[in-house]
């Protein structure tokens, strides 16, 4: 595929192909899905999901394609099926670009039929036994998919039993992974962080299509995303907090203790984030302006984040992901970079780009993010999941 394939992929020669299964395929995410599992080294692209108004059409017919390559001819002619597990049962893995008002349900009739969801969609993302996961930092969180599937009984099974193949890992909102990328980086290198003020400025494809109706959008601003602060002040402290286990009586009345894993919601070095987004008219790439306050103090220089930055590197790309930027975070020394349309295609929009880096006189340093929201903010981070999956055992080959 792209830009890392040809440093990590002859790592993993031996990695069989794997059937895998799209939900939502005609949608914005779900076309960006096609265009990079069509040429994966491991995901062979094996059945179509979408809304009864797409079912039983070839895939070319039910889909309004709005990439800027071609459809793929592996999939132009496939059926579009309905999303019911049936059709799916052989893939290994299900990707889900589903929208958020049907995925819910969806997706736990995936899981419960013993498959393994890759999501896009908010609905799981604060479940307390599901993932939420940005793959260049969290991939450790993978650890809590057995609790999962203890949780959600196989319904098919005579006597209760555990899933032990079904499971649901989430992706987080476009603007929180851009954003915590390089702060996790920050906190590796730096220790906790205390404050953080976001203002994010984002694109219209994050709306999926239409999206945003152009006589809002054209020569203008929009200062309100529905739901979307919320979800970068929470989302950032599931991510960046830890798992902690604690022993709990068993609920079976056997007077027998049992381990409960937790995330721990950053609770140990309490951090404060402050979100404010704005849909920009820019089609592709999440810009945000970052201001942060260290723990520790006396604070890092600007300098040494910005060494800290470009020195980051996830546990994604030292597994070998195919996916996985060769470089997490390109630190830009432009004074007006990075910009949407210059950055948000280098190395596929699978990396970060980070500028401007500099003292804040009222925290300790700003900068400004840029990231592709359909690709490491959606497609590519669900992709990258499925790597670490199998790459950690969590799936089978
Ligand atoms: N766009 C982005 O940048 C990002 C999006 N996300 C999330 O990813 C998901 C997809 O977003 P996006 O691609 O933008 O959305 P779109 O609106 O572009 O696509 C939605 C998809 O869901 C399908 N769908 C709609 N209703 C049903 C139904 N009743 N049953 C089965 N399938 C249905 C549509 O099929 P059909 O064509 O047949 O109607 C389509 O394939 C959302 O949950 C979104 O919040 C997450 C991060 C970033
Ligand atoms: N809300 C984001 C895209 C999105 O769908 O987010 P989420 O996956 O958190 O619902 C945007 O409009 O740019």
């Amino acid at each position: 595929m792209s830009h890392s394939a040809s440093s990590s992929v002859h790592l993993h020669r031996d990695m069989p192909q794997i059937p895998v299964g799209i939900l939502g395929a005609t949608g914005t995410v779900g076309q960006r899905f096609i265009v990079l599992l069509s040429s994966h080294p491991w995901f062979v692209i094996q059945v179509l999901g979408a809304s009864s108004r797409s079912a039983g059409k070839p895939y070319k017919d039910a889909v309004r394609w709005k990439q800027t390559t071609p459809i793929p001819s592996s999939v132009a002619s496939m059926p579009v099926h309905d999303c019911v597990p049936e059709p799916f049962k052989d893939c290994k893995v299900v990707f889900s670009g589903l929208d958020s008002d049907v995925a819910g349900d969806i997706e736990a009739a995936f899981r419960a039929a013993e498959l393994a969801v890759f999501s896009n969609a908010k609905n799981y993302r604060r479940d307390p036994n599901v993932p939420l996961i940005v793959p260049l930092v969290n991939p450790n969180h993978l650890s809590i998919i057995p609790q999962q599937q203890r949780v959600h009984l196989n319904p098919t099974s005579r006597a209760p039993q555990p899933l032990s193949r079904g499971f649901i890992v989430t992706n987080a909102n476009c603007s929180t992974t851009g954003v915590i990328i390089p702060l996790a980086a920050l906190e590796r290198a730096f220790g906790p962080l205390e404050s953080l003020m976001i203002t994010t400025m984002q694109a219209i494809s994050g709306a999926g299509y239409p999206g945003v109706p152009s006589l809002d959008i054209l020569d203008n601003i929009v200062p309100y995303i529905s739901g979307e602060e919320e979800k970068i002040e929470w989302e950032t402290l599931k991510i960046l907090g830890g798992i902690t286990e604690e022993e709990i009586e068993a609920a079976d009345g056997s007077g027998k203790t049992e381990k409960v894993k937790k995330f721990d919601m950053h609770t140990n070095s309490p951090l404060r984030v402050s979100a404010q987004c704005n849909r920009v008219p820019v089609i592709d790439g999440h810009t945000e302006c970052v201001s942060v306050r260290f723990a520790r103090r006396p604070p890092p220089s600007p300098q040494q984040v910005r060494e800290a930055l470009a020195a980051f590197t996830s546990e994604a790309q030292t597994l070998g992901c195919p996916s996985a930027p060769t470089k997490t975070i390109v630190v830009h020394e432009e004074p007006d970079r990075p910009q949407p349309r210059l950055d948000r295609y280098h190395q596929d929009g699978a990396g970060v780009n980070v500028g401007r880096v500099r003292q804040c006189p009222v925290f300790d340093v700003k900068f400004v993010v840029l990231s592709n929201n359909v690709s490491i903010g959606a497609a590519t981070s669900s992709i990258i999941n499925a790597e670490v999956a199998f790459l950690k055992g969590v799936v089978q080959a």
